[in-house]
């Protein structure tokens, strides 16, 4: 179906934007502990020290047992351009505390991220708690740099990418999603990185313009209620007339759709004056700037009533067939308030009810999209009311994550220059696991992931069709066998030697990643209300070096 006002944007711009990045992800865009420390380990002469860092999450977000990997792209990005400027280098030595020795800046200034080396997820991939999104290895001191950015990159990225796959889970795949968050998103930033990320996640576009120039995301909006409110009564329509798409004659489209008020008010039963004069004369002006793309907010003046929104509904449906009258096809209703599942029912009623007097087949499909505070369980529940709705627009609940508004991914060390590093809790779901590490995904014989199991890096990845003891990782009794059908090495070499090392997809490919990974996970593990957890598991070798460590690491107490 023709979608409302439709801007294509333009593939230059996305072009223009993969030769750039955002300006704000810079070296500077970080925490001031990551500096200070640089500096305790460069006066301390650790600067050939090497380093494991995992980058992990330890719970998925919106009480749910998923999480979408995104962001990735950004991380590379960053990573290619990372350099200290001259004007970095001189707000260092002007704010880091006390006398700080030159050498140290002129290290800064020549560090980047050759010597790093980047293991990861595939972007938009589906991802679960504890398993490594990222290990990042090289020099300590870089390495410990790249800490805040990166979460940054990853963090929100993810949270956004899962609350829209979730929307979509909860919408299904025919209804059409876009996000309208801009005006309500966590700064300027924040409304372009919930675009892209929302888009990722299975929305079909945004009302964001830059986002749609910069990454080629369809753009799509309505219009406001001021555009209805701004006008009074008829006088305020200047132009009437718009030209026959068959014939180019020039018709009054006033006298056309006001002709129609009266007998499309027999059909939907109510009468004419109860609808507004001004919401008429907005609507027509409308639809004369686009007879194409005509779509109408009709809930400005009342949508609320027990009968159907009287003056919005019978004004659209009156415009609509005016401009049939000239050979076109409006294209539908918005509705932003009131009961959306009733008012849905109604305005569908009411399509069908023409249609069919009329024998124009069309206009019962006419599109019913629906906007005000929508969420999650607002579609969910929208859904066992038998909703007619073909479009939901989403603002504020999907942009700002307000379920759950940060997804909590961390940065640990794991290994320093070859030696395995613990970090103890008396929260068991706070101990990291040490050394390096592999992860992999087992699938069964349907297809479906069973398992994620992470290895020591030394050990032998698992084998299709040979049977591997998995572990819950601090749960001695907790085990099982798997004989996987098929093993898939998850962590993959993004970055060495100064550049990426796999050819990314675009923002398309990673939206259809997100949907084919959710594809491979079953049912259950995706509903809405208790779904169950996905287990995560590790190898018997690493079970019993964790637990070495840990006996090795925590202290002894005494009783007195
Ligand atoms: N049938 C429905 N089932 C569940 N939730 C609904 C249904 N219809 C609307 N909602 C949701 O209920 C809330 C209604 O919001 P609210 O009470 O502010 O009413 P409103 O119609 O927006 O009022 P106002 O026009 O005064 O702003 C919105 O979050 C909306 O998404
Ligand atoms: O409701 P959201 O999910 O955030 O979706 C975006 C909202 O933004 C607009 O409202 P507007 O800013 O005009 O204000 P409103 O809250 O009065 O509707 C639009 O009419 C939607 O209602
Ligand atoms: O195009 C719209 O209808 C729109 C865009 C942003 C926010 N609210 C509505
Ligand atoms: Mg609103």
């Amino acid at each position: 179906m023709e979608p409302f006002i439709d801007t294509v944007s333009c593939s230059q711009c996305s072009v223009i934007y993969q030769n750039t990045r955002n300006g704000i992800v810079q070296p500077l865009l970080t925490d001031l502990y990551q500096i200070t420390m640089a500096y305790a380990y460069w006066k301390s002469g650790r600067v050939k020290d090497c380093a494991v860092f995992d980058m992990f999450f330890r719970r998925n977000p919106f009480d749910g047992e998923f999480t979408i990997f995104a962001g990735l792209e950004e991380c590379l990005k960053f990573l290619q351009n990372f350099r200290y400027s001259d004007s970095d280098i001189e707000y260092l030595k002007m704010t880091l505390p006390g006398n700080k020795e030159e050498e140290f800046f002129t290290y800064l200034k020549q560090l980047n991220a050759n010597d790093v080396k980047i293991y990861a997820i595939d972007e938009g991939c589906v991802a679960f708690p504890r398993v490594p999104l990222m290990r990042v290895e090289g020099p300590l001191i870089i390495v410990q740099l790249l800490e805040t950015t990166l979460l940054t990159l990853v963090n929100y990225a993810s949270l956004m990418s899962t609350n829209a796959a979730r929307y979509r889970i909860a919408a299904g795949a025919n209804i059409q999603l876009l996000e309208f968050g801009l005006r309500r998103a966590q700064g300027p930033d924040g409304g372009l990185s919930a675009s892209k990320y929302a888009y990722i996640g299975g929305f079909d576009g945004t009302s964001n313009v830059l986002a749609g120039k910069m990454f080629n995301i369809p753009v799509k909006g309505t219009h406001a209620h001021a555009y209805i409110t701004s006008f009074s009564d008829f006088k305020d329509l200047k132009t009437k007339k718009l030209k026959d798409s068959n014939t180019g004659e020039e018709r009054d489209m006033l006298e056309l759709s006001t002709k129609w008020r009266g007998p499309l008010s027999e059909v939907i039963d109510i009468m004419p004056d109860e609808a507004s004069d001004g919401e008429l004369a907005a609507l027509i002006s409308f639809a004369i700037a686009f007879p194409h793309g005509f779509i109408a907010l009709v809930d400005t003046y009342d949508v609320k009533s027990v009968i159907t929104c009287r003056s919005g509904l019978l004004n659209f449906c009156a415009v609509a067939m005016a401009l049939n009258e000239l050979g076109y096809r409006a294209v539908g209703i918005r509705i932003d308030s009131g009961d959306l599942a009733y008012l849905s029912n109604k305005a569908r009623e009411v399509f069908i009810k023409i249609a069919d007097k009329y024998n124009l087949p069309w206009f019962a499909k006419l599109r019913i999209m629906a906007s005000n505070d929508i969420n999650e369980d607002t579609i969910l529940s929208l859904n066992d009311q038998n909703h007619k709705i073909d479009c939901f627009a989403i603002g504020t609940h999907l942009v700002t994550c307000q379920r759950q508004p940060a997804l909590g991914c961390v940065y640990k060390l794991v290994e320093i220059n070859g030696m395995p590093r613990i970090k103890l809790s008396q929260d068991v779901a706070k101990v990291t696991m040490p050394g390096k590490k592999d992860a992999y995904r087992l699938y069964g014989v349907d297809g479906h992931a069973l398992i994620d199991l992470l290895q020591r890096s030394v050990e032998t990845p698992p084998q299709v069709g040979i049977r591997v003891l998995c572990r819950h990782p601090f749960q001695e009794s907790k085990r099982a066998y798997v004989i996987p059908a098929k093993v898939e090495s998850l962590l993959k070499l993004y970055w060495s030697d100064g550049a990426i090392q796999v050819k990314l997809p675009s923002l398309d490919g990673v939206r259809n990643r997100v949907q084919s990974s959710l594809q491979t996970l079953r049912q259950d593990h995706k509903r809405n209300l208790n779904p169950t957890p996905y287990k995560v598991a590790v190898s018997d070798d690493l079970y019993n070096f964790i637990h070495d460590l840990w006996l090795e690491n925590a202290p002894i107490g005494e009783l007195s």
